[in-house]
């Protein structure tokens, strides 16, 4: 169970208000997209959520508790690039935090201890379509595989909050549409609330729960750094209607149903459409 809590964060940089009175409630399980103009402050929001910036004002809550002061296990990122290690090999990249976890001083396992975590690393590069790969360098691999190394790399330590900051900006699109899958299917099964960051619509509506859109809703041409971007849609119920017509097209297909337009026309001469059995 993870609820998050922004309660009026702002965030200034000197006299440059980036980010001002951001106010939300994340329940448990949420995939929240936040989209948003380029320099709005996205990516400042996700640091905040890391641990890597601190609010200039107000409280961001973790289950109730003010949010780390630093970065924890417990809170996960994937960046759009370079989030694996390129001198390690990629089943490497996916141990190295259970092993630092475990053994801060020197980051290594030894015997029972590091087949365990082998072996928990296997399984995730497994499910992300990686383990023929393990014995490779992040250089051998595309771009996509990077990226889903990278996932692996988040799950293993099995965190509370995902935070994605434009983890496909880089793939070609049908790269993108499997990974799209496969976070989708990753944040079924695991007990995670995902925050993530971009610039793509479809996407934003497509993976989340809920879509925020950031902007500076009040803005001085003289002093441009005066007012910061702020939440000025939150898409929660555009987000169920649409979750719940795709369910509503699965179990449809499920069933074999056709959706047919015009299929009988009451007599008031309105429009109609009709599910029929194949
Ligand atoms: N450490 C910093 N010091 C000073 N200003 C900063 C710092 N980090 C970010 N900013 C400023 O905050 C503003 C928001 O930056 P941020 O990267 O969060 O925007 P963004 O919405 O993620 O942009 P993009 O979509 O282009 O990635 C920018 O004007 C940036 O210059």
């Amino acid at each position: 169970m993870t609820q998050i809590i922004f309660d009026d964060v702002w965030k200034e940089y000197g006299e440059h208000i980036v980010l001002e009175r951001i106010n939300l409630t994340l329940d448990d399980h949420e995939f929240l997209a936040v989209i948003g103009p380029s320099g709005a402050g996205k990516t400042t929001f996700l640091r905040m959520l890391l641990s890597q910036e601190a609010p200039t004002r107000g409280r961001i809550l973790i289950d109730g508790e003010p949010i780390a002061p630093e970065p924890t296990a417990d809170r996960g990122v994937v960046f759009q690039r370079y989030s694996v290690f390129p001198h390690r090999t990629v089943l490497g990249n996916v141990m190295m935090g259970p092993q630092w976890a475990a053994s801060p001083l020197l980051g290594r396992l030894f015997g029972a201890r590091r087949r365990a975590v082998e072996e928990r690393a296997m399984a995730l590069l497994t499910r992300v379509g990686l383990a023929e790969h393990a014995e490779k360098y992040p250089a051998q691999l595309s771009g996509g595989m990077q990226q889903r190394l990278a996932l692996a790399q988040a799950l293993i330590m099995k965190p509370k909050v995902l935070l994605l900051d434009e983890p496909f900006g880089a793939l070609d699109p049908g790269t993108r549409k499997q990974m799209h899958e496969l976070v989708s299917e990753l944040w079924e099964e695991n007990a995670m609330t995902i925050v993530m960051v971009t610039h793509d619509l479809p996407e934003a509506f497509l993976l989340g729960t809920r879509v925020i859109a950031v902007e500076r809703p009040r803005k001085d041409p003289q002093a441009p750094e005066r007012f910061g971007a702020t939440i000025v849609s939150d898409y929660e119920t555009k987000c169920r209607i649409v979750r719940d017509s795709r369910r509503f097209e699965a179990d449809r297909a499920k069933a074999r149903l056709t959706l047919v337009p015009d299929a009988f026309l009451p007599a008031d001469g309105t429009s109609a459409a009709a599910l029929v059995k194949d």
